[in-house]
């Protein structure tokens, strides 16, 4: 049982990753809050499980400021902040700017605002992480999703930035997973040219970002760092 009794922060937690460590944290016996954006069956399950559910909408100023406003009217503390929500869209004809802007807000811009405006919540306890869920991909770029890497690749920089402001008292890391889980649409050639990029061969699944995330929230002496957690693509 954690000795904090302040409650975990984890962002797009309705399904996948997110509703895995979601769970997974809450089994540990930490307080959570968690946000979506979509009424889904996981977000039901981890009401059920006592956890706190706030919408948030983060591809506006206002709708992250909005949930700002909204986590605290709930807590005056945080054990962590998991920044996982995202979208991962690609570059289509007409609409590039819209999407970037979407994924620059999403991506960079609530992480950036959440942290500034959430940090006093997290110096009430200690230890007190901020943990950012980035994308192995902005290792080398990628030329079919430029504006999600891109803003995955900000992402990683505000996690050298953050770790720098606010150490001691808060430990900032990232975790930059390669495939981690395939979407329902992908068919059997995506999947096995996508399996076929890493030295590991497989499909991790969820379990492998709670590994990472346990270790960051576990260890008292690592801030400033971003995980690979990527299957040895690196190495292939
Ligand atoms: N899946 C994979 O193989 C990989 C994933 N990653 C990263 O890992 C993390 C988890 O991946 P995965 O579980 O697949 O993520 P998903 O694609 O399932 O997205 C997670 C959640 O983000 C939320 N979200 C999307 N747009 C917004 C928005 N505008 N405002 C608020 N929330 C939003 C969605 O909420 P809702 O459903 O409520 O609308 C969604 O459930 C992500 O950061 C991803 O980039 C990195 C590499 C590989
Ligand atoms: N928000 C999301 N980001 C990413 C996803 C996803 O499903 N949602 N998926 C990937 C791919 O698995 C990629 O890593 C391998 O093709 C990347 N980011």
């Amino acid at each position: 049982m954690p000795d904090s009794a302040a409650p975990i922060l984890i962002t797009g937690a309705g399904q996948r990753v997110g509703l895995h460590c979601a769970q997974r944290l809450i089994e540990d016996g930490h307080p959570l809050i968690f946000t979506y954006r979509t009424e889904r069956p996981g977000v039901q399950a981890l009401r059920d499980l006592g956890a706190t559910a706030l919408f948030a909408d983060f591809s506006s100023e206002a709708g992250i400021l909005a949930f700002i406003d909204a986590l605290k009217a709930h807590t005056d503390s945080l054990r962590a902040v998991v920044h996982n929500a995202s979208e991962w869209l690609a570059e289509t004809q007409g609409s590039e700017a819209q999407a970037f802007n979407r994924m620059f807000n999403i991506h960079m811009l609530a992480p950036y605002l959440i942290n500034l405006h959430c940090a006093e919540l997290l110096q009430r306890s200690t230890p007190a992480d901020i943990i950012h869920i980035s994308d192995d991909v902005t290792r080398k770029g990628s030329s079919k999703h430029i504006g999600y890497c891109a803003s995955k690749a900000g992402l990683d920089s505000l996690t050298l930035s953050f770790a720098a402001r606010f150490a001691p008292a808060i430990k900032v890391n990232g975790i930059a997973p390669a495939l981690l889980l395939f979407n329902p649409d992908d068919d059997a050639a995506y999947r096995a040219k996508a399996l076929a990029k890493s030295a590991l061969g497989i499909e991790p699944g969820s379990e492998v970002i709670y590994q990472s995330l346990r270790y960051l929230l576990d260890n008292p002496y690592v801030t400033g760092t971003t995980l690979t957690v990527n299957g040895g693509r690196h190495v292939k």
